[in-house]
């Protein structure tokens, strides 16, 4: 990748941008809010004066509720040979979309796992997404040729790829972000009225649970107002924790000896249950060369080829670490080559030859 313009100067935004000026690639600035541009040209993030031609990738880093509008612009524009978003949610900006009847096969919706609590240029940095998770969603229609821009822009990111199903992003991050994010406010909000003496007393504890409740109201109703139903579904399970606890809690003041012993073994519980999940809280994966082993795999260039067999590993339980792309110039054919953990290598050949896939011993 040589160009490439980023639409919505903010964190996400300027965070990307930093990374690839410092990688050698020329970036476009472009913000609704001309402050925002100047600030993030300032910091190193690239120019603020408009591409001579199409550039390679043009990443939209707007609200999710913007998200179609910037895009739809911007490809009617012709911008860029590829289009991406960073937005959280992935299923409503991708049905506003087709619903504006645009040709998405130059599209791909992504989510970098990483942020912070704070918005805006000034937050920004270079290594944000390094180590951290980068969901890409191509569907059948994606050009691999726009896919192979989004893991470049990955790579140059020193993210990690994890290719994904639009909708089921989003109720995996109803569980990992937006019911966490809701909790923390949650928590937060009781200290609004607290007393002085006790708020004076806030140590590391109360300030590992509510960071996040400083993050943006307006973005997180967008967030929240596009992925409703699993949020709602996460939150109920966790009110029903709530009335549990609740009752065990009550039951540690009783008079009766057994209903105490129930109360104990109730706060026991979640607890227990609660170091179980934490301990299932992946690493950050860093930044340092992972020991993968490659399974190469010979694919047409036609549409839908590589979404395809993504959701064939998918289908044989194999993580996808990292992927690149090998294809030979006038040649209807390209070589892929997935990363994936050693104790892996034998499944996955096996089941891609199942289903048909040319696997290179
Ligand atoms: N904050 C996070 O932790 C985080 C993490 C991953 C992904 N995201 C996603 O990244 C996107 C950006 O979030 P952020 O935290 O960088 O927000 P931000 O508020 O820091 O930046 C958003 C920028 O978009 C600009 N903007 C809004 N509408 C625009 C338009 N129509 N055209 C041009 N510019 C426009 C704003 O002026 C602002 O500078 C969101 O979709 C969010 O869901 C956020
Ligand atoms: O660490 C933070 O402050 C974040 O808000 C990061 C976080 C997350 O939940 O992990 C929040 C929303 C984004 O869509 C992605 C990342």
């Amino acid at each position: 990748m040589r160009t490439a313009a980023v639409i919505g100067t903010g964190l996400i935004g300027t965070s990307a941008a930093l990374a690839l000026a410092g990688r050698g690639v020329v970036v476009h600035l472009v913000d609704h809010d001309a402050e925002r541009v100047r600030t993030a040209t300032a910091l190193g993030a690239g120019t603020e004066e408009p591409p001579e031609g199409p550039v390679d990738l043009a990443i939209v880093a707007v609200p999710p509720a913007r998200v179609a509008g910037a895009l739809a612009a911007a490809m009617e524009s012709g911008l860029a040979r590829g289009y991406l978003d960073v937005a959280s949610v992935k299923g409503g900006p991708r049905r506003e979309l087709e619903a504006l009847g645009l040709d998405l096969s130059g599209y791909i919706g992504t989510h970098p796992m990483a942020g912070k609590e704070r918005s805006g240029p000034l937050a920004a940095s270079a290594d944000l997404f390094e180590g951290s998770p980068w969901v890409l969603t191509p569907t059948r229609d994606t050009d691999t040729e726009v896919l192979n821009l989004a893991l470049e822009l990955v790579a140059l990111c020193r993210a990690v790829p994890v290719v994904m199903d639009a909708d089921a992003h989003d109720r995996a991050v109803a569980l990992v972000s937006h019911t966490p994010q809701l909790v923390s406010s949650m928590v937060a909000a009781r200290l609004r009225e607290a007393d002085e003496t006790a708020v004076r007393l806030c140590g590391q504890g109360i300030r590992d649970v509510t960071r996040i409740a400083a993050s943006d109201p307006r973005m997180w109703v967008d967030i929240l107002s596009a992925n409703p139903g699993p949020v709602a579904e996460v939150l109920s399970a966790i009110a029903a924790d709530l009335d549990e606890t609740v009752r065990a809690l009550r039951a540690l003041t009783s008079a009766e000896a057994g209903e105490r012993r129930e109360g104990v073994s109730g706060i026991e519980d979640v607890l227990r249950r609660g170091n179980a999940g934490r301990a299932r809280v992946p690493g950050k994966h860093g930044a340092g060369p992972a020991a993968y082993e490659v399974v190469a795999v010979l694919i047409s260039d036609r549409p839908g080829e590589l979404a395809r067999i993504f959701a064939d590993a998918g289908r044989a339980g194999v993580n996808i670490e990292d992927v690149r792309i090998e294809h030979a110039t006038g040649q209807q054919a390209g070589l892929v080559q997935l990363m994936v953990e050693p104790a892996a290598v034998t499944a996955l050949g096996a089941s891609l030859r199942e289903r048909g896939w040319s696997v290179r011993p």
